[in-house]
C-alpha cells in the first residue's frame, strides 16, 4: 500500500487579513515540509478568514482573494515548498457566471485551491451552503457542482468543504470515484458537545465512502462565533487514527497507509448524482516506504473546561483582532461580574484587566469587599467611583421613582465606564447571563452598554457552575481560586433599591432555566412546556417576559456563542410582533 504524511494545519485566521492568512499558510508548509509531509490540509477559506458574510459579494474582495490565491502557490514553490501538495481555502469566482437574475453579483464562491509546483492545478467550490442556524451561506455564495480527485503520489484524493460533509452525496461521490482519502477543510463553530457529533458524522462518511477521512477545522474566535478546531483523522473502518487538541493552533502530522489508485483517464467526463468529478494526476509515484510514526489522539477537555476555554477564546481574540489591549467592566461583588472577570484575567493577564465598584446608597457591604477580594485574588486593577453624588445631582433635576429610579443608577454606571473606556481606550464588557438576557433583566444604556459580551450565551445555572469549576481547576494546580466564594453563595441581586432579589421580579434560576432551555433552546411552544409537565402559570409568565424582550437583546453587544440557540444569528425573531404563545 502506498503512505502519505498527511499535514492538518488548525490555524487561526483573520478575516479580511489575507496577506497574514498567506503568510500562516507558508509558515505551516515550511514547518510541514521539514518533517517530510506530502499533503498539508488547511481549513475553510484559509485566506480570507472566515466566516466573511456579505465581503463574499464585494468584488475587491473576491479578486484580492483570486490574486491572493495564485501569488501564495507562486510563492511556495519560489521558498521550495513546490513539491508539498497545499489544499488552501478562498473565495473564488464562478467560471463563466454573468450577473443575472437570483444570481448573486460577482457570484462568489467559498472554495479550495489544491496548490502544487508553483501553480494552483484544481479548484473546487463548496457544494452544499450551509443555511441553517447560524450559517447564511446562500445569502453569500453560488454552489458548486463538482468534486475533485487529486492523486499525489499514486493514492486518490477527494475532496469535500465542510457543510459537504453533513449531507451525503459528496462522500457517495468520493466513493464511486474510488477516492483513498477524502479531505475536508472545514469552519465549523463551536457548541457544546459537538466534538462527539463530528466524530460520528466522520466515521460514519469514512464508512460510507469507503475511505479515510481527514477533517480540519479553524480555531480561534471571529465576532460571535469560537472555533474550537478538533482535526482529525479517521480511517476506512471510521477508528479514530489521530486528533488534535481543541481551541489550540496545532499542526497534527499523521502518517496513513492507503489504497493505490486504480488507473483512470483524467478528465473522462465521470459523473455521479449530479456531480462532475474531475481528476487531476500530480503524481504517480509511490512515496519510498518509511517506518509511519504513531499519533496519539489529543486529550480531550471536559464539558465545563471546553465551555470555560470557548469563553475565554472568544474574548481573548475579539480584543486582539480589533487592536484592543485591555478590558473594564462594573464589579458588584456579584457573581455574573466576578465569572466574567475571571474570563478576562484567563483571557488577557491581570494586567489588562480593570474593573470598577460603582457603590450607590443601596449597594451592601460585601458588593465592595467581595470585587475587593477578586481584585486580590486575581490581580486585576480594581478602582471606586462612588455614584451617589452624581445620583443626587440627577434628583435635582428630574423627579423620577420606581424602576424608573432604578434604571437611572444603572445608567450613570454605564456612563463611567464608556467615559472611561473612551478615555483609555479599554474595551467595555457587559456581563449579563443568558437567562437574563431571555427575560429583559438587565437596563437598556445602563448594564447593557459595552463592546463585548462575554458570558450572554451562559444561562445562569451554569455561571454557577462554570465558577465553581473554574475554582476548582485552580484548585487542582496548586493555585488561588480566582472566585471568591461568597460570590457565588450568596443569593443574585441587582442591588438597585433596598434588599432587592432577583427572586422578586424572576422566578428561581433553576426553575427559569429549565423553562427557557425548552421555550429557547428547543424552540418548544407553549403547550408543548406545559406537556412537559412545567406549570402553566409559571410557563405563561416566562415566555411573556422573552417575547416582550426582544428589542432589548436587539441591542445588547455581541458575544460568544456556545449553546445551539444564542441569542444573535441563530434565534432570529421579529422585534415587533403580535404572535403571543396562547395556553
Ligand atoms: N418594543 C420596544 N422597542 C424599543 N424600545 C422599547 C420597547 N419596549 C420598551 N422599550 C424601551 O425600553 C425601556 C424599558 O427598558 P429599560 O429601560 O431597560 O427598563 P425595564 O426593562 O423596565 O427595567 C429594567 C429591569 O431590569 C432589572 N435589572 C436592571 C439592571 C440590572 C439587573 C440585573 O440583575 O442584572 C436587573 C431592573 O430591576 C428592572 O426590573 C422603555 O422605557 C422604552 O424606552
Ligand atoms: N455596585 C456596582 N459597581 C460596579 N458595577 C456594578 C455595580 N452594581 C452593578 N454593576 C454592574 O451591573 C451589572 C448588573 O448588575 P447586577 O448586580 O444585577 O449583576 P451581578 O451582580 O453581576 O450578578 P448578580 O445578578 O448575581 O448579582 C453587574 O454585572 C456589574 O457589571
Ligand atoms: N462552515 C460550514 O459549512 C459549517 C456547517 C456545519 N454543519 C458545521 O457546523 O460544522
Amino acid at each position: 500500500m502506498p503512505q502519505l504524511r498527511l499535514a492538518l494545519a488548525q490555524v487561526d485566521t483573520h478575516v479580511g487579513n489575507l496577506d497574514a492568512n498567506a503568510d500562516l499558510v507558508v509558515a505551516q508548509c515550511r514547518v510541514a515540509a521539514e518533517q517530510g509531509v506530502q499533503l498539508i490540509v488547511f481549513p475553510e477559506m484559509t485566506l480570507t478568514g472566515y466566516p466573511i458574510e456579505d465581503l463574499a459579494m464585494r468584488a475587491s474582495v473576491i479578486e484580492a482573494s483570486r490574486t491572493c490565491a495564485e501569488r501564495l502557490a507562486a510563492r511556495l514553490a519560489d521558498e521550495g515548498l513546490g513539491e508539498l501538495v497545499a489544499v488552501v481555502g478562498f473565495l473564488d469566482r464562478a467560471p463563466g457566471v454573468e450577473d443575472g437574475f437570483g444570481i448573486p453579483k460577482n457570484a462568489p464562491q467559498n472554495a479550495v485551491a489544491v496548490m502544487h509546483g508553483g501553480r494552483i492545478v484544481a479548484r473546487q467550490a463548496k457544494i452544499h451552503l450551509w443555511n441553517y442556524g447560524v450559517g447564511d451561506e446562500m445569502r453569500n455564495f453560488v454552489p458548486g457542482d463538482t468534486i475533485n480527485v487529486v492523486q499525489v503520489h499514486g493514492v486518490d484524493v477527494a475532496l469535500a468543504i465542510c457543510e459537504d460533509l453533513w449531507r451525503d452525496g459528496p462522500s457517495a461521490a468520493a466513493k464511486a470515484a474510488d477516492a483513498a482519502l477524502l479531505v475536508v477543510p472545514n469552519g465549523s463553530p463551536y457548541e457544546a458537545n459537538k466534538d462527539d457529533v463530528r466524530l460520528d458524522l466522520c466515521a460514519t462518511r469514512a464508512v460510507a465512502g469507503e475511505c479515510a477521512l481527514a477533517y480540519v477545522n479553524l480555531v480561534g474566535g471571529q465576532d460571535e462565533l469560537v472555533f474550537d478546531g478538533d482535526s482529525l483523522v479517521v480511517d476506512a473502518n471510521g477508528a479514530l487514527q489521530a486528533r488534535s487538541q481543541q481551541f489550540v493552533e496545532e499542526l497534527l502530522v499523521v502518517d496513513l497507509d492507503l489504497p493505490a489508485a486504480t488507473p483512470t483517464m483524467p478528465g473522462t467526463g465521470e459523473r455521479f448524482g449530479g456531480l462532475a468529478i474531475k481528476r487531476t494526476v500530480i503524481s504517480t509515484e509511490p512515496v519510498p516506504s518509511y517506518e509511519p510514526r504513531t499519533t496519539t489522539p489529543g486529550d480531550r477537555l471536559d464539558d465545563l473546561e471546553e465551555i470555560y476555554t470557548a469563553l475565554v477564546t472568544g474574548l481573548r481574540d475579539y480584543v486582539r483582532k480589533n487592536g484592543f489591549s485591555s478590558v473594564l467592566m462594573g464589579l458588584s461583588g456579584g457573581i455574573d461580574s466576578t465569572l466574567t472577570a475571571a474570563i478576562a484575567v484567563d483571557a488577557l493577564g491581570a494586567d489588562k484587566v480593570f474593573g470598577v465598584s460603582n457603590p450607590s446608597e443601596w449597594s451592601t457591604e460585601h458588593s465592595r469587599t467581595d470585587a475587593a477580594e477578586l481584585a486580590r485574588r486575581t490581580g486585576l486593577t480594581l478602582d471606586t467611583v462612588a455614584i451617589a453624588g452624581i445620583k443626587d445631582a440627577y434628583d435635582d433635576a428630574i423627579k423620577v421613582d420606581g424602576v424608573a429610579e432604578e434604571n437611572l443608577q444603572a445608567r450613570i454606571r454605564a456612563v463611567i465606564w464608556m467615559a472611561l473606556s473612551n478615555q483609555h481606550g479599554h474595551l467595555v464588557l457587559a456581563c449579563g447571563n443568558k437567562s437574563e438576557l431571555a427575560t429583559g433583566y438587565s437596563t437598556i444604556y445602563g448594564d447593557a452598554v459595552g463592546g463585548y459580551a462575554p458570558i450572554k450565551d451562559v444561562p445562569k445555572t451554569l455561571v454557577w457552575e462554570l465558577s465553581r469549576w473554574r475554582n476548582a481547576a485552580a484548585e487542582r494546580r496548586g493555585e488561588t481560586p480566582p472566585i471568591p466564594e461568597n460570590a457565588i453563595n450568596k443569593p443574585p441581586s441587582a442591588e438597585l433599591r433596598p434588599g432587592q432579589l432577583d427572586t422578586d421580579s424572576l422566578p428561581p434560576y433553576e426553575e427559569l432555566d429549565a423553562v427557557l432551555d425548552a421555550y429557547v433552546e428547543r424552540d418548544l411552544g407553549s403547550a408543548a412546556v406545559i406537556a412537559e409537565g412545567f406549570d402553566a402559570e409559571l410557563v405563561e409568565r416566562i415566555v411573556t417576559l422573552v417575547d416582550r424582550a426582544e428589542y432589548k437583546r436587539r441591542q445588547y453587544p455581541p458575544g460568544p456563542k456556545i449553546s445551539k440557540r444564542n441569542f444573535g444569528r441563530d434565534r432570529r425573531v421579529p422585534m415587533t410582533n403580535a404572535w403571543r404563545e396562547h395556553l
